[in-house]
C-alpha cells in the first residue's frame, strides 16, 4: 500500500470522529429519519457477508494449510515467512476474503450513520465510536499490510462468526421484533468471549511467532483486546 493511502486510512478514524460530531449537529434540529428499510437491508447484507466470510475463510484456510495443521502450530506458516515465494491459488483466495473482511470494516460505518439518522444518542457511545474508528485503521490496515496470511484467518473467522449473531440481532431489532433481553445479553457475552480469544491468540503470537511479524502489531492486538474487553464488560454490567 502506498504512503498516500496510509494518509487516507489515517484520516478515516479522524473523519469518523468528526463525522459523528457533524452528523449530530446536522440532526440537532431535525426529526429522526425513518431508516427501517435501509437498516434492514444493511443488516441483511452484513449478516450474509459475515456468513460468507466464515465459510470461505475456513474453506480456503483448510485448503491452504490443511485441516490437520489448523491450530497445530502449522497455522503460523505464512506468506511473510517465505518472502518471494509465490502464493498458491488457495492462498490468493484466502488473501481475497481477508481483504473483503478489511473493506467490510469501512462499510460498518453505516452502523454509525443509522444511529445518527435515528438520533439514537444512547447508542453513540465512546465504545461504538472508538470501536468503529480504530478497527478499520490502524487495526485491520496494519494486519493487511504487514501480517496478511498465516493465522490472520483466525481473527476473521471468529469476528465474522460473532457478526452473524450481532447483525442477526440488529436485523430483528430493525424489523421491530421484540428480542428478549437474554438474547441481547448472550450476544454481548459472545463478544466478550471473542476479545478473550483475541487476547489469548495475540499472546500466543507474542510467544511463538515473533520471527516474521512486526512486534508492534502483536502489541496493538493485545492492547485492543484489553480495551474492548473492558468497554464491553462495562456495557454488559
Ligand atoms: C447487543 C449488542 C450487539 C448491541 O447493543 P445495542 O445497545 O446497540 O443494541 P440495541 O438493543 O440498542 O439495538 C437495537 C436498536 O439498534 C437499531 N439498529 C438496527 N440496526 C442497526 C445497526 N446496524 N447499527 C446500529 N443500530 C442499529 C435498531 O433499529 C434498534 O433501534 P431502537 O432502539 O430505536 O428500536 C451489543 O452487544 C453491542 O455490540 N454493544 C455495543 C454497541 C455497538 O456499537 N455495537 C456494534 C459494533 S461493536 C462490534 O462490532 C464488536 C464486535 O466485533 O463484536
Amino acid at each position: 500500500m502506498s504512503h498516500d493511502s496510509s494518509h487516507a486510512n489515517g484520516s478515516t478514524a479522524v473523519t469518523d470522529i468528526v463525522g459523528v460530531d457533524l452528523g449530530k449537529r446536522l440532526m440537532r434540529n431535525r426529526k429522526p429519519v425513518n431508516v427501517k428499510a435501509f437498516a434492514m437491508a444493511h443488516n441483511l447484507v452484513m449478516f450474509l457477508a459475515s456468513l460468507y466470510m466464515v465459510i470461505e475463510t475456513l474453506r480456503q484456510a483448510s485448503e491452504n494449510f490443511g485441516w490437520g495443521r489448523l491450530g497445530g502450530g502449522g497455522m503460523w506458516g505464512n506468506v511473510a515467512e517465505a518472502p518471494g515465494k509465490p502464493l498458491s491459488p488457495s492462498g490468493h483466495r484466502l488473501a481475497r476474503v481477508l481483504w473483503i473482511h478489511y473493506l467490510s470494516k469501512a462499510y460498518e460505518f453505516t452502523d454509525t450513520l443509522i444511529m445518527i439518522l435515528k438520533k439514537n444518542e444512547r447508542q453513540i457511545t465512546f465504545l461504538h465510536v472508538y470501536h468503529h474508528a480504530t478497527t478499520f485503521f490502524p487495526c485491520w490496515w496494519s494486519v493487511m499490510n504487514f501480517a496478511l496470511g498465516g493465522d490472520t484467518y483466525f481473527t476473521c473467522v471468529v469476528n465474522s462468526g460473532v457478526h452473524v449473531f450481532m447483525y442477526g440481532y440488529y436485523l430483528a431489532a430493525a424489523a421491530g421484533v421484540k428480542v428478549p433481553r437474554a438474547v441481547k445479553k448472550s450476544i454481548t457475552t459472545v463478544q466478550l468471549a471473542q476479545f478473550a480469544l483475541f487476547f489469548a491468540h495475540a499472546l500466543y503470537g507474542a510467544i511463538y511467532a515473533t520471527h516474521y511479524r512486526p512486534c508492534i502489531i502483536i502489541v496493538l492486538c493485545l492492547f485492543q483486546a484489553l480495551v474492548f474487553a473492558s468497554l464491553f464488560g462495562h456495557f454488559f454490567w
